[in-house]
């Protein structure tokens, strides 16, 4: 593969693993465009713990133990510990239920707040979020630092459904049903926002044959992958009526590494944070000017992905977890 022209992008991993985590991981390691200088953890698919674990693990299993893994938010921003746990989704373990030996490496000694603001003023502008879980570690991070939302340079966040059902139930996607007012304070903290939804990652499916493609290549992440995605199939079988599974993660990723694979409109997100629509994202594409002040006036803009090249996604996710 031909090298990434000029410096890679320096990207954080903002993670719960996660089935799809752990190939968005993979696919991110094995990409020369971008330098993967940390993890940080959240709660979503398992506990913020398991999720500390399994980053180490993955990590581990990457052969990647220089990169540092920050562990993030136990609770809400709100200090919520009622947390919804996607375990039914990724298994008890978060990876497939297999029992993987814990790591032998540690967090580091820094929480993922602290990390993240680190990261952003040693490299202004430079650093980009690919935030895959909910945005608990990303809103305390602009809540701590004023300057961080001028600092980071780009928040990639696989998260939302805007314009379709979501996940959850029919108002909801995950990420964002999992702290709604953390949500909201990303969406309106100024910061170059892009929103990949899954009114877009539910149109890159890896199939039943693509399993099979990646099961001809004896590379340790396809061999790997292939051990903890019959978990993931399994639900996606019981809950969904397609034939395969949605590439949440490795979509957003793939969508910081090249942007041209998606196009997006811009416009003011809000996030609904109570009632039966809770998790709502809701996006004001400013064609309308209101002439009553609301909770809408003078929002900044972000990015929401609306269209994806999923064939284009689909084999590069194969071809980068194949080699
Ligand atoms: O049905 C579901 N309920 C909860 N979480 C899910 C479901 N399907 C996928 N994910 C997880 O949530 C993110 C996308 O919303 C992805 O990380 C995916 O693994």
């Amino acid at each position: 593969m031909a090298a990434a022209a000029g410096e890679p992008k320096k990207i954080i991993i903002d993670t719960d693993p996660g089935i799809d985590d752990a190939m968005a991981i993979f696919v991110a390691l094995r990409s020369p465009e971008v330098e993967v200088i940390g993890l940080t953890t959240i709660y979503g698919n398992v506990y913020t713990t398991l999720a500390t674990r399994n980053a180490l693990h993955l990590l581990e299993v990457a052969d990647r133990t220089d990169i540092p893994v920050a562990e993030g938010s136990h609770v809400t921003i709100t200090k919520g510990t009622k947390l919804r746990i996607a375990d039914f989704v990724h298994g008890a373990d978060g990876l497939g239920n297999q029992n993987f030996p814990p790591p032998e490496g540690k967090p580091i000694d820094m929480s993922a707040t602290d990390f993240l603001v680190e990261q952003a003023n040693l490299y202004p502008g430079k650093v980009t979020v690919v935030a895959l879980g909910p945005l608990t570690n990303i809103a305390l991070a602009i809540q701590q630092d004023p300057s961080f939302v001028k600092n980071i340079g780009q928040i990639v966040l696989l998260g939302g459904a805007f314009a379709v059902n979501g996940n959850v139930n029919p108002a909801a996607e995950a990420n964002i049903f999992g702290d709604p007012d953390a949500a909201d304070i990303v969406f309106t903290s100024g910061a170059d926002v892009l929103a990949v939804g899954i009114n877009v990652t539910h149109q890159v499916i890896l199939t039943d044959s693509d399993r099979e493609t990646l099961a001809s290549s004896n590379g340790k992440f396809a061999q790997y992958l292939l051990k903890i995605l019959e978990v993931y199939f399994n639900y996606h079988h019981d809950a969904y009526s397609t034939k395969g599974v949605y590439l949440h993660d490795p979509t957003a990723m793939l969508a910081a590494i090249n942007p041209s694979l998606i196009t997006y409109v811009e416009g003011a997100v809000r996030v609904q944070t109570n009632g039966i629509t809770r998790g709502l994202t809701l996006l004001y594409n400013k064609q309308k000017r209101f002439a009553e002040i609301t909770e809408w006036s003078d929002q900044p803009s972000v990015k929401v992905a609306v269209t994806v090249d999923a064939p284009a996604v689909l084999k590069l996710v194969l071809e980068r977890l194949m080699e």
